[in-house]
C-alpha cells in the first residue's frame, strides 16, 4: 500500500467536491503535529489506554498511511508521545488520528507530522498490546475502515471509500 503521492486536499473542497460520498467525522479533535493538513490510506488500532499495539505498528513502514487509533476516547491515559511521534516520522507515517489522548504536546508540535487528539494527559498508557490492528472503528459519526482515505485539516477529518 504506497500512498506517498496523495496531497492534502481542503477538507472543504471535498465536501463540496463529493456531497453525501464523503463521510465527515463530527469529533472536534485538536491539533498537535507539525502537519496541520495532512492525508493518507487509512490504517486503524482499537484500543483502551493501552498502547502497545500503536508503538509496535508505528515501527512499521507506514507507507504513507494515517493510523486512526480508537481509543474509545477516554482521555485517562496518552496513547502517543513524542517518541512514538518520532518513530511514525521515521517510519513515513502521514498522520495520526486519535479517539484519545497525547502527551509531550510541545514536542510534538515541532514534528513534521498530522497529529489531531481529543487532548492531553501527562499518564502513560499500559502496554500489554491489547486491542485490535486493522478493523472497522467507529467514532464522531463515521466508521473508519482501513483503505479508506483520509484528509484532514484545520477544519475536520473527512474520508473517502477505498475505490
Ligand atoms: O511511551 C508512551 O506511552 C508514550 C510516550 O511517552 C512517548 O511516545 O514518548
Amino acid at each position: 500500500m504506497v500512498t506517498d503521492a496523495l496531497t492534502p486536499l481542503p477538507t472543504a473542497d471535498l465536501v463540496d467536491e463529493y456531497g453525501d460520498r464523503l463521510r465527515v467525522c463530527d469529533t472536534q479533535f485538536r491539533q498537535f503535529g507539525g502537519r496541520r493538513a495532512f492525508c493518507g490510506r487509512v490504517r486503524t488500532i482499537s484500543c483502551h489506554e493501552d498502547n502497545g499495539l500503536v508503538k509496535e505498528l508505528l515501527r512499521t513502514p507506514g507507507e504513507g498511511c494515517v493510523l486512526v487509533v480508537d481509543g474509545g476516547g477516554s482521555v485517562h491515559t496518552a496513547l502517543t508521545g513524542d517518541l512514538i511521534a518520532a518513530s511514525a516520522v521515521e517510519n513515513g507515517w502521514a498522520g495520526l488520528v486519535v479517539n484519545g489522548a497525547v502527551r509531550d504536546s510541545a514536542a510534538l508540535a515541532e514534528l513534521p507530522i498530522g497529529i489531531k487528539a481529543l487532548g492531553t494527559n501527562p499518564r502513560k498508557s499500559a502496554k500489554d498490546g491489547r486491542g485490535a490492528v486493522d478493523v472497522p472503528v467507529g467514532f464522531g459519526g463515521v466508521t473508519f475502515f482501513p483503505g479508506d482515505v483520509l484528509h484532514a485539516d484545520d477544519d475536520g477529518v473527512v474520508l473517502l471509500p477505498a475505490d
